[in-house]
């Protein structure tokens, strides 16, 4: 790393749904490391509750809808990162957040255009893996192997659901796919933040594994030049969040009242989720309860936990579940027959 480059840090954080990126963003937030940090998320699902779940910073956490995959450059993220540099005071380092369903490289690509990397610097790709859910999400879709092997730093996290033997079989596939990456276990995504951030280890190669030095300077050229969506380059409104998954069996379901749940007609739902849902969250006000809950479901695993008193901010139900064939109506017409 060059000591006199002056260039803004970036960091992206990506891995599967529900990996815990989100919590790994707090733990960095929270840290006492005393930079000026501006946030990027990028979610799945029309409606938007990661900026809600992002905690301990003043600075307004910046979202984007999700993107177009099929676009080597997000121009959407671009216009964000310059939105920000803009900004009076200047941030000391940049953080993006990819959706659980992205696949980095073309968040990285767009670091790499020249308007970008005049002034910011991409330090490294992180990629959290859920020790839990490893193979159901390698299973799920072939974006979660692509974040391993874009991974210039590997957490593997939820270290506390596995054996120390599964963790071992884990760390052996992880590094067949990926051996040069840094690889950190973890648990709640705490970790030392001097192995994390500001390294430098960002690779180029490690996005291009084939091919020599040249190919990758002129694939990455070709990536930008040519093979952007010809919809989006036209300017034609098109609908990206559907019909450009790579599986587009996956998708999500979002539910927003402004009438509160019963607590047990609720419960009985996340008892018999309706079938294809494998990651739930949201912002929940239950019937007889003062406080907020965060809720989260990552596979068969669910939890709402307080989040404090509702304060100025107007009290209502908003989730979002994300799954493999959804019946939509099914889904909507049972969360709201649990509302009071
Ligand atoms: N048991 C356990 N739970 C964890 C750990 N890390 C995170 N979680 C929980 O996993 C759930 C999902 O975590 P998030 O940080 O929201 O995951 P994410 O990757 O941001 O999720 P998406 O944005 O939907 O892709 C939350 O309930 C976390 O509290 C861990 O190490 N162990």
């Amino acid at each position: 790393m060059d000591p006199f480059d002056k260039r803004i840090p970036a960091t992206i954080l990506t891995g599967a749904l529900g990996s815990g990126k989100t919590t790994l963003l707090n733990h960095i937030l929270k840290e006492n490391h005393g930079l000026k940090v501006a946030v990027i998320v990028n979610e799945f699902g029309e409606i938007s509750i990661d900026h809600q779940l992002v905690v301990g910073t003043k600075e307004e956490v910046m979202e984007l809808a999700n993107g177009c995959i099929c676009c080597t450059v997000r121009e959407d993220l671009q216009q964000a990162i310059e939105k920000i540099l803009e900004r009076s005071e200047q941030p000391e380092y940049l953080l993006v957040e990819t959706t659980g369903l992205a696949d980095p490289r073309p968040v990285a690509q767009t670091f790499l255009i020249d308007q970008l990397s005049e002034r910011v610097r991409l330090d490294a790709i992180v990629t959290v893996i859920d020790a839990g859910r490893f193979s159901e999400n390698l299973e799920l879709s072939g974006t979660a192997t692509d974040q391993i092997l874009a991974g210039d730093i590997l957490l593997l996290n939820k270290i506390d659901l596995v054996t120390p033997e599964k963790v071992r079989e884990i760390k052996d596939e992880i590094g067949d796919l990926n051996p040069s990456a840094r690889l950190l276990e973890t648990t709640n995504a705490r970790v030392d933040l001097r192995l994390l951030l500001d390294v430098g280890m960002f690779q180029l190669e490690r996005m291009f594994p084939q091919g020599d030095k040249d190919d990758q300077v002129l694939l990455k050229d070709e990536l930008v030049l040519l093979e952007e969506c010809p919809d989006c380059l036209s300017g034609v409104a098109h609908e990206h969040i559907h019909s450009h998954l790579h599986d587009d069996e996956i998708s999500s379901v979002s539910f927003v009242s402004d009438r509160p749940f019963d607590y047990d007609r609720l419960g009985e739902f996340m008892g018999n989720l309706p079938e294809g849902i494998f990651r739930g969250k949201g912002i929940l006000w239950i019937d007889g309860y003062d406080e907020k809950l965060i809720f989260h479901l990552v596979g068969d695993r669910s939890q709402a936990v307080a989040d404090g008193d509702w304060g100025s901010i107007p009290r209502e139900n908003k989730l979002v579940f994300i799954g493999k064939r959804l019946d939509r109506e099914d889904i909507l017409s049972r969360l709201q027959g649990c509302l009071i």
